[in-house]
């Protein structure tokens, strides 16, 4: 674990062609440096690219992904990716395998963790050099909220139990999604949320926060800065480690309270970032609604949601 690991942030803010450059540096586990490299430009005026904590907003036009690309390409970083395709889910795995090794992390090393109820069914993806799948089984469940929820727990297992010594970051993804465009180092940071494809415009009364007090991931209206996807989220080990470990904690009491939070995980992680602010958030372009849809913001879609039918692919309503 990064437990013992030194964390120094500061950003330097310097302005060249209108294009404002911070970077936020770690002293990382051993020897390894972690660099977080976030650009922003300045000039994107139609969407806000820093929060009120000052943490980037990473839309197109934002950052210069061939830089970023460089500098990065210096250090042997490992990105853990996490997916899980239980029941009916497994048909998602091939698209998303095929079109992660188009698009995703490109040229960098990325070893996906696939947990499934069907090892025998995952398909055949030829992975690009320094890339690899590792398939883990795990038991059917017979409610889809209780397979999402679960993620959180088998998360931090595997966080504990085997990345330390291997990965630098991990992002934690839906498999019913496919990318379509780049989605690079430029994401890296060390607690990472994406901004809801269907919120990043409303106002936050709309916000499908948890709204009982008796729930853990209870927010009040008037509270909460943005509503993040439960669909992707990522960071280094150690804050992605403490948000799944707090957020399993968290759903475990609600099920002693007899409460399930509206959005399941989802409402949970809201409130941890509400309390835990990222240090980088990613635009919708990261997880969008449907590759068909489209929205003025939206210059690039990176990934999406794919259209599925739900009465078909969940084992329950
Ligand atoms: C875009 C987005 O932010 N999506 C979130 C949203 O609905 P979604 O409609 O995206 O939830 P979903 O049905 O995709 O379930 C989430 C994930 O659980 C897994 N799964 C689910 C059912 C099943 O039978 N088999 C299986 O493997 C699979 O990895 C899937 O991607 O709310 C959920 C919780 O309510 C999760 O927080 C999702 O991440
Ligand atoms: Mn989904």
């Amino acid at each position: 674990m990064h437990s013992v690991r030194q964390s120094l942030e500061f950003y330097i803010l310097s302005f060249r062609q209108n294009v404002v450059f911070s970077f936020e540096i770690g002293l990382g586990q051993g020897t390894k440096v972690l660099v977080d490299f976030q650009p922003y430009n300045i000039n994107r005026t139609d969407v806000a690219s820093v929060t009120s904590w000052s943490a980037p907003i990473l839309w197109e036009g934002t950052f210069d992904p061939i830089l970023i690309d460089s500098i990065y390409k210096q250090q042997n970083l490992m990105i853990a990716t996490t997916v899980f395709a239980l029941g009916k889910y497994t048909r998602f795995v091939k698209d998303f395998l095929e079109s992660a090794e188009q698009h995703y992390f490109v040229g960098f090393r990325v070893h996906y963790y696939l947990f499934t109820d069907q090892p025998e069914s995952v398909p055949e993806v030829k992975m690009g050099e320094n890339r690899s799948l590792t398939v883990r089984k795990v038991q059917s469940l017979n409610r889809w909220q209780d397979i999402s929820m679960g993620r959180m727990e088998k998360l931090e297992k595997l966080i504990e139990n085997e990345l330390a010594s291997e990965a630098d970051y991990i992002f934690c993804l839906d498999i019913d999604t496919k990318f379509y465009g780049h989605w690079g180092v430029e994401s890296l940071g060390r607690l990472v949320g994406v901004i809801h494809p269907w919120f990043f415009d409303a106002p936050r009364d709309r916000f499908t926060y948890e709204r009982r007090p008796e729930s853990q991931a209870y927010i009040p209206v008037g509270e909460g800065d943005y509503y993040y996807a439960g669909a992707a989220f990522g960071g280094s080990l150690e804050d992605v480690h403490h948000l799944t470990k707090t957020c399993r904690e968290q759903l475990h009491i609600d099920a002693a309270n007899s409460i399930e939070a509206a959005w399941q995980e989802e409402s949970h992680l809201n409130k941890y970032f509400l309390l835990n602010k990222p240090s980088k958030l990613l635009s919708p372009e990261y997880m969008w609604r449907d590759i068909n849809e489209s929205a003025a913001q939206i210059k690039v879609i990176r990934f999406s949601n794919v259209a599925k039918n739900y009465a078909e692919v969940r084992p329950n309503p």
